[in-house]
């Protein structure tokens, strides 16, 4: 049995950040991969759609410039497209982020991991043989999620696209359903049809991306019509079929219609990584989420031994959160090997609370949409009591300079016993990257009577900032 202080298992975003930093602290470190260091995210999520994404938006922007619009006439060559994402992921050769552990200091070992008791972890390899690994301080779950599936009879049969599919084809579909209204299938119809597919995407709710703030999901939906995807709100499919001859799909809906397509992609969220990891073996139901305290300890075990960072705890499905709990993380883990509690509460390093007061979120659809903190709704619901201000970005001077046709939406959400800004969401070219400054304010919780120091330089789309402290009475 091979002891380490920290054995980690999975390395995707989580799993690197987490054994790279324990690490550094100087404690002994080794991560189970089964699959590819780097994850879901380097090779079949944010990296490749993203990837993906990027050249239609390049060519929107250029386009919404007079002078500039008439030199792009063509359309986007998908070939290219593709072969620029393959050259983001390597078509999954993790060689280079193997070499980063490796400069780390930390030791990786290939297999599936499972728990085995107590600070017992066994792997086993491609070849059947099974290793024993034993953790001095901690053993860290870092296994991410897998596509959750709807109810739809077939769908097992039909060669089904999920996010690893839709961001490795190798070709166009001609024909793309896409069921559901969240992130991926907003983000991924855009990819695809910007790539010249026809896309319909079949929505159970009436609305896209419900956890957000509506105007995003209206944004989104006007966006998305104007690049030509079909959006049928309200419908289910029912059951599915791939014609043995001609390879379509034909899609059965609960409105008693019939679609044929090439492909369906199911984008109806996530589910946690922890149906084959042991967890009976410590006590914990098999294929749950795994809730953690502030500093990423799972609240179900005893002993200051168990962790869980990035998606499977089911606190932020988002990368740069599961990288920012996995430096908490390893921070707690090493405070506590030197003999100190590391308390969850608080600002100190070792604990997630302050910046998941403020998560950012930042999707990659035409028109972009992003936020920070809480939804107007979210705050009502937590107790807070909320004033909210909203700003069309189209009337602000540099977004019309920015683009002829600007169309963008701002709105903050403040905590008016506390006089600090709880959330904001932003829609428009540049929302993505304008986000960071509401993820400031909102953790710093700047008060806003300081706020309105904080000029935003003249001509940018910044300047919303100022419009909507206008907007709120200062
Ligand atoms: C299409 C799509 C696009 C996305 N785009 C973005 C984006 O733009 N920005 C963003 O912030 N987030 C995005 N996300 C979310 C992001 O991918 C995840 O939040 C992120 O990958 C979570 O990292 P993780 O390390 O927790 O898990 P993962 O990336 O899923 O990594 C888990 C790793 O653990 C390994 N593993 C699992 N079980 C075992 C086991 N038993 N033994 C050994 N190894 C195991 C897996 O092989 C994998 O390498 C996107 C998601 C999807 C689906
Ligand atoms: N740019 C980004 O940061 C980015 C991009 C993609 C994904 N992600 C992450 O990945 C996660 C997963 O994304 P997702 O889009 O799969 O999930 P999601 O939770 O964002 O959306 C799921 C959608 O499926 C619908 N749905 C659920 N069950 C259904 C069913 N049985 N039939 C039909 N529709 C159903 C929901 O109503 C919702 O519209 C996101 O929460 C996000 O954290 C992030």
């Amino acid at each position: 049995m091979d002891t380490y202080d920290v054995v980690v298992i999975g390395g995707g975003p989580a799993g690197e950040v987490v054994a790279g930093r324990a690490a550094g602290a100087g404690l002994s470190a080794v991560v189970v991969e089964a699959e590819a260091v780097g994850g879901e995210c380097s090779y079949r999520a944010c990296v490749p759609s993203k990837a993906l994404l990027r050249p239609g938006a390049v060519r929107a922007e250029a386009r919404s410039v007079d002078g500039a619009r008439q030199t792009v006439t063509a359309d986007l060559d998908p070939a290219r497209v593709l072969a620029r994402r393959d050259r983001f992921t390597g078509r999954g050769d993790d060689t280079g982020q193997a070499d980063w552990l490796d400069g780390a200091g930390v030791t990786l070992v290939r297999g599936h991991g499972r728990l085995a008791g107590e600070r017992r972890v066994e792997v086993t390899g491609a070849d059947g043989t099974v290793r024993a690994l034993r953790a001095r301080r901690a053993v860290v779950v870092c296994t991410g999620t897998e596509p959750a599936l709807p109810p739809v009879e077939g769908l097992d049969r039909i060669g089904v696209w999920t996010n690893r599919q839709a961001t490795t084809a190798d070709a166009v579909p001609t024909r793309l359903v896409v069921i559901g209204g969240g992130v991926v299938a907003c983000e991924m119809a855009t990819a695809w049809r910007s790539l010249g597919a026809s896309v319909t995407l079949l929505v159970r709710d009436q609305a896209l991306l419900t956890d957000w703030e509506p105007c995003a999901g209206e944004e989104v939906t006007r966006g998305l019509g104007d690049l030509g995807v079909t959006i049928r709100f309200g419908v289910s499919a029912l059951r599915v079929a791939r014609d043995a001859h001609t390879r379509t799909v034909t899609v059965e809906t609960d409105d008693g219609t019939a679609l044929v397509c090439d492909e369906v992609l199911a984008a109806v969220g996530r589910r946690p990584r922890t149906a084959d990891l042991g967890l009976e073996t410590v006590g914990l139901p098999v294929g749950d989420w795994l809730p953690v305290d502030d500093t990423c300890r799972v609240t179900a075990v005893a002993g200051d031994w168990l962790h869980a960072v990035g998606d499977v705890n089911g606190r932020a499905p988002l990368t740069h959160m599961a990288k920012y709990q996995a430096r908490a993380c390893a921070a707690a883990i090493a405070e506590r090997a030197a003999g100190r509690p590391a308390d969850p509460g608080g600002r100190q390093p070792w604990s997630i609370r302050a910046g998941h007061a403020a998560v950012p979120r930042a999707v990659f659809t035409r028109p972009e949409v992003a936020s920070a903190g809480l939804t107007e709704r979210a705050a009502r619901e937590a107790g807070l009591a909320v004033r909210a201000v909203e700003y069309r970005t189209d009337d602000v001077a540099g977004a019309a300079l920015h683009a002829d046709d600007y169309r963008g939406f701002a709105k903050l959400v403040v905590d008016e016993n506390r006089g600090v800004v709880v959330g904001c969401t932003l829609t428009g070219p540049m929302a993505t990257e304008l986000i960071h400054t509401a993820t400031v304010a909102i953790v710093g919780e700047v008060p806003l009577d300081r706020l309105r120091h904080a000029v935003p330089a003249f001509p940018t789309v910044s300047e919303v900032w100022l419009r909507l402290l206008e907007a709120y009475g200062l």
